[in-house]
């Protein structure tokens, strides 16, 4: 104990002494009459200075779970089930110790080597904001952020504290200049983030993005970690491999195209996480889900069906999937479902639709528009009391003056069907927080197909080296960007007032991607009534969760028709389209038997077979397997074309 006491007081010591020695300098630069020429010396030192590698980062603490090199090679199910034991428990210890920044790295790399870039560029980004928060006394998290790493730092070696902070005053002494050091700031913090963790934060950040094929953002991080760390071998090796992944891409940038032309996005993995307890058993919830569709029509029911495996990734051919059937006989151009969604979205910051529907609000004067209810505080426009009142229980209060109006609106036509994902995720992390609900749990997400691809085999190698997105050899089907998978959800969150550290169990880039696999199969868009055209890009967009449980089919048997809400109605002709002799076929009659499916279509099935078989092989996954579109020769004849459907 004593030992220990006296230790303690060495670093008091060296604290002080440094202290001392930074004031000291401070007041002689005070007095010094020479300032300017005296400013231009220290820049020219600082220079010299960065031209000395740092001292590498000492490595980060391995959770006590992490498996042996021997037992990982001998039991590879062991290792896969310690990493996700080690995700679980990086995340425990930061439910307890939020603001831990050192903890956020261990977290990230655990990711990274997991193959799980994006979580790992998405775990480094929040040590990022921890640091930029230590920077400064008036940051948001800052008093947490730094309670947090001196306590971190206090728990380290003690002859390791003092040879920091000794390098640091043979440094202020060689250099004969004013310190660097920020005197509001803890000296021992802004150390221990300089000689380690600042950098461990670019090297991690640069290269998870790197690997998710975000290369300008990959770029920028390596270079701002350059401009500090000027010769660490690893920034640099990760700034030629960006290059290098450039080299590869059809329209190859190079090093002296601007900035703007670097691609910032890719693809990562699609899946429901090993750690993901939130997503149902949808098989053994077919009452409950079948509850929720009484609500929409009393004359469907969802059942599970096998579909033809499209994507080839399931081994059996066989995909057991939900579907929805006709609970009775239903007559051509009869009603069959009528759904109301609040998870509804619209990118145009002007348009006149309803906030919660999106259905476009009646003209201004004309007398329905006497049903139009503005929220009081905010002036957010409903199309009448009940869509008013279903916002206000659901998840208005959680955007009420927050100043979101604009994000993700009026952009660019190439970015707005993004946008549309990006307001739909918006309106799902408002549902959760009034309701007080993890986001992965709300009725109108829950049972969703995410259209998720198998968890890799044990053992199987996901990355044949770290060094390049191209060396992935497991399928990466979700759309990812740093800053709709990344920047603009923490940037949303933290406009609703939400703490993202404190809340990373309801909010974190695992449940965002979540989500968004969810909203990407089955999200519907159109144009705005008002104006739109099709050059704007879709502008308005809804998730409506019994909907979507009904398959595609080139042949459909129902149409439907969304305003504010969506509306299934029994075909009053079926398809037409011409066999392989050339002749007329119509496989089935209009109207829907008792027990039949309800088949929908996703895309325009008035589109050409090659135009269908291509968009089918984005949006399913591989070549749809109707009666219609079965690969082989078929000459359908092309006709009129829709600007609506599932995107
Ligand atoms: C919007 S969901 C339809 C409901 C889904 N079956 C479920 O269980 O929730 C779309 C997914 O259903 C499957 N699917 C839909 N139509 C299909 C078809 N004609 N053939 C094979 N799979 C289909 C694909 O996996 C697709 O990604």
């Amino acid at each position: 104990m004593e030992q220990y006491k006296a230790s303690i007081e060495s670093v008091d010591n060296a604290l002080n002494r440094l202290n001392q020695t930074l004031a000291s300098y401070r007041l002689l630069s005070q007095q010094n009459a020479k300032a300017k020429a005296e400013e231009e010396a220290r820049k020219q030192q600082i220079e010299q200075a960065k031209q000395h590698a740092p001292p590498p980062p000492r490595d980060l603490p391995v959770p006590a779970t992490a498996p042996s090199a021997q037992a990982q090679a001998q039991d590879p199910q062991a290792t896969a089930r310690a990493r996700v034991g080690r995700v679980q428990e990086a995340n425990a210890r930061l439910r307890q110790d939020p603001y831990n920044l050192p903890l956020h790295l261990v977290l990230s790399r655990i990711y990274l080597v997991m193959g799980y870039p994006d979580l790992a560029a998405g775990t480094a980004y929040k040590a990022l904001i921890l640091s930029d928060a230590l920077d400064d006394e008036a940051e948001e998290y800052h008093d947490e952020a730094a309670e947090s790493l001196k306590a971190t730092i206090q728990q380290q070696p003690l002859e390791e504290r003092i040879q920091i902070i000794r390098r640091a005053m043979d440094a202020e002494l060689q250099n004969q200049t004013p310190s660097e050091l920020d005197p509001a700031l803890d000296v021992e913090i802004t150390l221990w983030m300089k000689e380690h963790y600042r950098l461990i934060i670019y090297r991690l950040l640069s290269r998870s993005l790197l690997l998710c094929g975000c290369l300008r953002s990959a770029m920028t991080y390596a270079e701002r970690g350059l401009e500090i760390y000027t010769q660490d071998a690893e920034l640099t090796e990760i700034l030629g491999l960006v290059l290098e992944a450039g080299d590869h891409l059809p329209n190859e940038p190079d090093e002296d195209s601007p900035m703007s032309e670097w691609p910032d996005n890719g693809f990562v993995r699609r899946e429901r996480y090993p750690w993901n307890r939130h997503e149902p058993n949808r098989f053994e919830q077919l009452d409950h889900i079948n509850q929720l569709m009484l609500e929409a029509s009393d004359k469907l029911e969802v059942r599970t069906i096998d579909l033809p495996s499209l994507t080839g990734l399931d081994p059996k051919g066989i995909s057991t999937q939900l579907g929805v059937f006709a609970k009775q006989d239903i007559a051509p151009g009869e009603q069959l479902l009528c759904e109301t969604s609040l998870l509804t979205a619209n990118n145009k910051l002007q348009d006149a639709l309803c906030d919660a529907c999106s259905a476009d609000l009646p003209e201004l004067g004309s007398p329905e528009y006497e049903k139009v209810k503005a929220c009081e505080e905010c002036e957010v426009v409903f199309c009448s009391e009940w869509c008013y009142q279903a916002a206000m229980d659901s998840y208005h209060p959680a955007l009420c003056d927050k100043d979101v109006e604009a994000i993700a609106k009026d952009v660019e036509p190439a970015e707005a069907a993004d946008a549309l994902y990006s307001l739909l995720l918006l309106r799902a992390l408002a549902m959760a927080e009034h309701q007080e609900c993890h986001p992965l749990e709300l009725d109108a997400v829950k049972y969703i197909w995410g259209d998720f691809s198998p968890i890799p085999a044990i053992g199987q190698i996901l990355y044949t080296d770290l060094d390049s997105p191209h060396s992935c050899t497991i399928p990466r089907n979700l759309p990812f960007s740093f800053e709709h998978n990344i920047i603009r959800p923490f940037h949303m969150l933290e406009k609703m007032d939400i703490d993202i550290f404190a809340t990373a169990h309801l909010y974190d880039t695992w449940i965002f991607n979540t989500l968004y696999a969810k909203f990407r199969g089955t999200a519907s868009a159109r144009l705005s009534g008002l104006g739109g055209r099709a050059m704007r890009g879709p502008e308005v967009s809804a998730v409506h969760p019994m909907w979507c449980l009904a398959n595609h089919s080139c042949d459909p048997n129902v149409t439907w028709d969304w305003g504010g809400q969506i509306q299934f109605t029994a075909r009053t002709e079926r398809v037409q389209w011409r066999g392989k002799g050339g002749k007329m076929l119509q496989k089935s009659k209009a109207g829907i038997k008792k027990g039949e499916e309800i088949l929908n279509h996703y895309c325009d099935v008035d589109l050409p077979v090659r135009e269908r078989r291509e968009w089918a092989r984005g949006a399913l996954g591989g070549d749809c397997m109707c009666a219609r579109s079965e690969p082989g020769p078929s000459f359908d004849v092309p006709r009129r074309k829709i600007t609506i459907g599932v995107f």
